[in-house]
C-alpha cells in the first residue's frame, strides 16, 4: 500500500478474532518525500519526545520574512560617545538564533493519541556511479515510523496532523518550488520539488497592468480551478489543463502577475528554469507527474528551449579534438585514451543534457502533465517562440506586457508614496555629537524635533532629543505626512508626465523611485535629469547607469 510516495507495511492479521494484534505496523517514509520533514517539525515543535534521550540538534533555516517579526521592531541603529553610527550588525544572528531538536539516529518510543509508536530514524550510505568509473559515497535517511494494533489508522492520523501542523499558518504566504539539486536528483529525488522559499503573498493591487487584462485572466483561472469545470472537461473528452502565455520585456510584471495570481488562488507555485542545463526531459516529465492536485507551473524563459540542445556542430568538433590528439599524441597511447574518453563523455553529456522542444511538447500535453494545474510560461521574446510550443491546447490565454504607459507610471508612483511610516531610527546615547552620514558632526538643536516635521535634505540627518538623554536622528526622513491632501496625487500626475510612455519598463521606474522611496518631492525634482540620461543610455546601449 502507498501513501504518496511512503510505503506502508501491514503486518498479517491476527488469527484469533477480537485479539488486538501486536505485530508492528510501519510507514517508511523517505526522506525525499515532504512528508519527511512534516513529521521531523511536528515531532520538533508540537510533541515533546520525553522518553527520548537521544536528540539531534539542527540549525532551522530562516527566512528574512521570519525575521522581520521576530527581530526587527526590537533592533536599533546607534551611535557611540564619540560620535560613530554602530550601523545594525547581524553578527551574531546566527547565535541567536534558537536550534530545532529533532530527534536523533535511531529508535524512540513514544505516546501520542493514546497510541505507542516507534519513530526509527536511518542513514544509509549509498554509493553513485558518477560515470567514468568514478564512484561517490553518499547518505540518505530515512524514517520508518511503526504502531502496536490492528491498522495502520494512527499511523495516518499522526502524519495527517504533522502535515497539517506544517502547514498551519501558510493561508498568507506562497510557497516557491523549484527541482530537487542535481545531487538529490541523483539520490533518488528524480521528480522531487524542493520548497526553496515562502514568502508573503503579494497583493494583485500591487501589480500594475490594465484593470481589464487582470480581470480577464483573473476570471480565467477561476473559472478553470473550479471543481464542476473538471467534469466539464472531461465530458466532452478534452484535457483538463490550461497554459498561459505572458511576454514582454524584461522586468514588466511577468512573474509579478504569477505569484499576485498563486496569492489569490491560494496555490504553490513550482517554478523551473528550461536555461537549468542539468535538468533532462525524463526528469522533467517526473517532475510533471509529481505536481499537487492544483497548483502554477512557471515555466521561465521558455524561447531557450530546443535552442541550446542537441548542437552537432559541437559534437562534431569534440569528436575532430579527440581525432586531433589521437594524430598528435599517437605515441601515447595513455594520453590517446584519456582525449577519446573525454571527447565521448563530453558529447554524451551534452547529449543528455536540457529539454528539446519536442521533449517539451510531449511533456505539457502528455500522460505525464499533469491534469488540474495553471501552467504559466514566460518569455520576452515571443517572436522566438515554436508555432507548435503556444498553439490552443498548450496556450490557452495570452497576456503580453509593455513598458508602463505614464497611467502605469503614476500607479506606480503613487503606491511607491503609500503612506507607510519607517521604522528605523537612530538612537544616540550621546546627543551632543550627532554624526552626519557624510562624516561631519550635526549639533543637535536645543529643542525635541519631530520625525515627522521640518524634514532635512536626503543627504543629512536630524535628531531628536528623548527625555532619557538619548535622541533620535534619522536620515532621508518620511515626508509624506508633510503633504497636504491631493498633493502627492498632484506630484503623481507632474511625475508621470515627465517619463516618456512606453520607454522604461515599471522595473525600471521602480528602481528610480527606490531610490527617493521618503520623498516624493524629490523623486518629481530629479526625474528629469534621470529621463535624459536613461535615454542616452539606451541609445547607446550602455548597461551602467549614469544617474540612479
Ligand atoms: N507591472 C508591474 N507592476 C508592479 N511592479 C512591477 C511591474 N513590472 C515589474 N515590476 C517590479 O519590477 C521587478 C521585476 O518584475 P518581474 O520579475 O515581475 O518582471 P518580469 O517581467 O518577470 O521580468 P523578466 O522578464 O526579466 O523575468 C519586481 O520588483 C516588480 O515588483
Amino acid at each position: 500500500m502507498k501513501i504518496k510516495g511512503t510505503r506502508v507495511r501491514i503486518a498479517p492479521r491476527d488469527r484469533q478474532q477480537g485479539t488486538p494484534s501486536l505485530s508492528p505496523r510501519g510507514v517508511d517514509l523517505e526522506c525525499t518525500d515532504e512528508i519527511h520533514e512534516h513529521l521531523i517539525q511536528f515531532l520538533a515543535h508540537q510533541y515533546k519526545l520525553s522518553s527520548s534521550r537521544r536528540l539531534m540538534a539542527e540549525t532551522p533555516s530562516t527566512s528574512a520574512w521570519q525575521l522581520d517579526s521576530e527581530d526587527t521592531e526590537a533592533m536599533e541603529t546607534t551611535v557611540d560617545a564619540d560620535g560613530n553610527i554602530k550601523w545594525l550588525n547581524f553578527s551574531n544572528q546566527k547565535a541567536k538564533s534558537r536550534p530545532r531538536f529533532t530527534p536523533a539516529l535511531g529508535a524512540h518510543n513514544f505516546w501520542y493519541d493514546k497510541t505507542y509508536f516507534q519513530l526509527r530514524r536511518r542513514q544509509d550510505s549509498v554509493f553513485d556511479a558518477l560515470g567514468g568509473g568514478r564512484m561517490n559515497f553518499n547518505s540518505k535517511e530515512s524514517l520508518t515510523l511503526s504502531c502496536f494494533g490492528r491498522s495502520t489508522q494512527p499511523i495516518k492520523k499522526l502524519i495527517q496532523n504533522a502535515k497539517g501542523h506544517y502547514h498551519s499558518g501558510y493561508k498568507a504566504k506562497t510557497m516557491v518550488k523549484r527541482p530537487a539539486s542535481k545531487e538529490m536528483r541523483r539520490y533518488g529525488g528524480r521528480g522531487v520539488w524542493l520548497r526553496v522559499a515562502e514568502r508573503p503573498c503579494r497583493p494583485m493591487k500591487t501589480v500594475v497592468l490594465d484593470e481589464e487584462r487582470k480581470m480577464d485572466v483573473l476570471f480565467d483561472i477561476n473559472e478553470y480551478l473550479n471543481p464542476a469545470t473538471a467534469r466539464w472537461y472531461a465530458n466532452r473528452g478534452i484535457p483538463y489543463r490550461r497554459g498561459y502565455l505572458f511576454y514582454g520585456p524584461p522586468g514588466t510584471g511577468k512573474t509579478s502577475l504569477t505569484f499576485a495570481l498563486a496569492g489569490v488562488f491560494g496555490l504553490d507555485i513550482h517554478v523551473v528554469s528550461l536555461l537549468e542545463p542539468t535538468l533532462t526531459e525524463e526528469e522533467l516529465g517526473m517532475l510533471f507527474t509529481n505536481l499537487p492536485a492544483r497548483c502554477i507551473v512557471l515555466l521561465e524563459d521558455i524561447d531557450t528551449a530546443g535552442l541550446i540542445r542537441n548542437d552537432p556542430v559541437k559534437s562534431e568538433e569534440l569528436k575532430s579534438n579527440g581525432k586531433a590528439s589521437d594524430i598528435k599524441n599517437d605515441f601515447n597511447v595513455v594520453d590517446l585514451t584519456k582525449a577519446l574518453k573525454k571527447a565521448n563523455q563530453q558529447s554524451e553529456e551534452d547529449r543528455q543534457k536540457g529539454i528539446s522542444l519536442s521533449g517539451l511538447l510531449n511533456i505539457i500535453d502528455g500522460v505525464a502533465s499533469h491534469e488540474g494545474r495553471v501552467l504559466v510560461m514566460t518569455t520576452n521574446h515571443p517572436e522566438k517562440l515554436d508555432e507548435a510550443l503556444i498553439r490552443p491546447g498548450r496556450v490557452d490565454h495570452q497576456v503580453g506586457f509593455t513598458n508602463a504607459t505614464q497611467t502605469q507610471t503614476k500607479e506606480l508612483f503613487e503606491r511607491m508614496y503609500m503612506n507607510d511610516r519607517s521604522r528605523t531610527k537612530l538612537v544616540v546615547s550621546n546627543p551632543e555629537k550627532v554624526p552626519a552620514v557624510n562624516g561631519s558632526v550635526l549639533t543637535p538643536p536645543p529643542t525635541p524635533i519631530s520625525m515627522q516635521s521640518n524634514g532635512a535634505a536626503g543627504g543629512s540627518a536630524k535628531s531628536e532629543k528623548l527625555a532619557n538623554g538619548h535622541a533620535i536622528i534619522t536620515r532621508g526622513e518620511n515626508h509624506l505626512d508633510e503633504l497636504k491632501e491631493g498633493e502627492l496625487d498632484e506630484i503623481a500626475s507632474q511625475f508621470a508626465e515627465k517619463v516618456p510612455n512606453d520607454l522604461f519598463s515599471p522595473a525600471e521606474i521602480q528602481g528610480f523611485l527606490l531610490k527617493r522611496k521618503k520623498d516624493p518631492k524629490k523623486a518629481l525634482a530629479e526625474v528629469d535629469a534621470w529621463v535624459d540620461a536613461m535615454v542616452e543610455q539606451k541609445e547607446n546601449g550602455r548597461r551602467l547607469m549614469k544617474v540612479q
